[in-house]
């Protein structure tokens, strides 16, 4: 891959608070116009990580560029090229739409200001709500306008922390539709999420648990590469069949999912050998292994390491 089409290609960055290490010697590759997902468990390092690419934090160690400048010695040509969404919803909420728009031009000190705030507020749809104070705002147009405020400076890269959260599959929707379209104009979009079928929607993703990375690559290499095998088993007592299953050899995982209970292993033997038993009371079919029995296992498997 030739190097000018990597947007964030960084190596070994570790951060530490205090005695802890809370990234780990990560190394990631993005490519322009790549949505690319970050994904882990609650406090594995993401945010921690976003910080140090856009120069929020320092680095204790490691190296790399994130758009054709040095994390460590050139951050301050990296910000400006940089739209970062943080977790929390961080717009003035007692500002209206237009003003909280303005107010980020402003801080950018854009030449075209208004055309450059009519430009993005055409964009996210904000038209009609100009004059509503952002905090009167549902869920899912703060976030749109979020985004709006992101990308007033039109930045090359995105980095996006759980965006989506707690805001409506309608709105969610039209959120990836937008990431989508900007991803197409060559915009590059790194994004933190915990939902499984937004890690879906991402032309690559990583996964991190306690600041390591655990998986790459695009979402069906990510399940190849973890070996799991899944069977779905439907009939019967199915709490019967979690006791009976949970804990037994060759069993990584059960879990209900509806009316039918998967159960996945690595090993196929093993695996078969504990559903046996069990084989005439349930109907059982062999299923693909979906992303979060993937992660689940990435994560049992990495807290066992000593
Ligand atoms: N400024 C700080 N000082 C001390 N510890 C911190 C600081 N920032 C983060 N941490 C710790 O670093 C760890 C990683 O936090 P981080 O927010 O990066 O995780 P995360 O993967 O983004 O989690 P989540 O999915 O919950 O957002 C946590 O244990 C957190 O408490």
């Amino acid at each position: 891959m030739p190097q000018s089409e990597l947007v964030i290609d960084v190596r070994g960055v570790t951060k530490r608070f205090g005695g802890k290490t809370v990234v780990d010697g990560l190394d990631m590759q993005v490519r322009r116009g790549e949505i690319y997902g970050f994904l882990g468990p609650n406090g594995s390092g993401k945010t921690t990580f976003l910080r140090m690419l856009c120069g929020l934090l320092r680095p204790d160690a490691g190296q790399g560029v994130c758009l054709g400048h040095d994390i460590i010695g050139q951050s301050q040509l990296i910000k400006p090229q940089v739209g970062y969404m943080a977790q929390r919803f961080s717009l003035y909420e007692d500002l209206t739409v237009d003003e909280n728009l303005n107010f980020i031009a402003a801080l950018y000190g854009l030449a075209e200001r208004r055309q450059a705030v009519g430009q993005v507020r055409a964009r996210m749809g904000l038209e009609p709500f100009r004059r509503h104070l952002a905090g009167a705002l549902s869920g899912g147009w703060k976030q749109r306008l979020a985004l709006a405020c992101c990308l007033v400076h039109r930045p090359k890269l995105l980095l996006l922390d759980e965006p989506t959260a707690g805001v409506d599959p309608k709105a969610r929707r039209d959120f990836w539709d937008q990431v989508h379209l900007l991803t197409a104009e060559g915009v590059t979009a790194l994004i933190t999420t915990h939902y499984m079928d937004e890690a879906e929607r991402c032309h690559r993703l990583a996964y991190i648990a306690y600041g390591q990375l655990l998986a790459k690559g695009a979402a069906e290499e990510v399940v190849a590469a973890e070996g799991l095998n899944t069977w779905s088993a439907s009939g019967g007592d199915p709490h019967a069949l979690r006791r009976a299953l949970e804990g037994a050899p060759g069993v990584d995982q059960v879990a209900p999912f509806g009316n039918t209970i998967h159960v996945s292993g690595r090993d196929p033997v093993a695996l078969s050998r504990a559903i046996e038993p069990l084989l005439g009371d349930y109907q059982w079919r062999q299923v693909e292994t979906s992303l979060e029995e993937v992660f689940i296992s990435l994560m049992q498997r990495a807290g066992k390491k000593p």
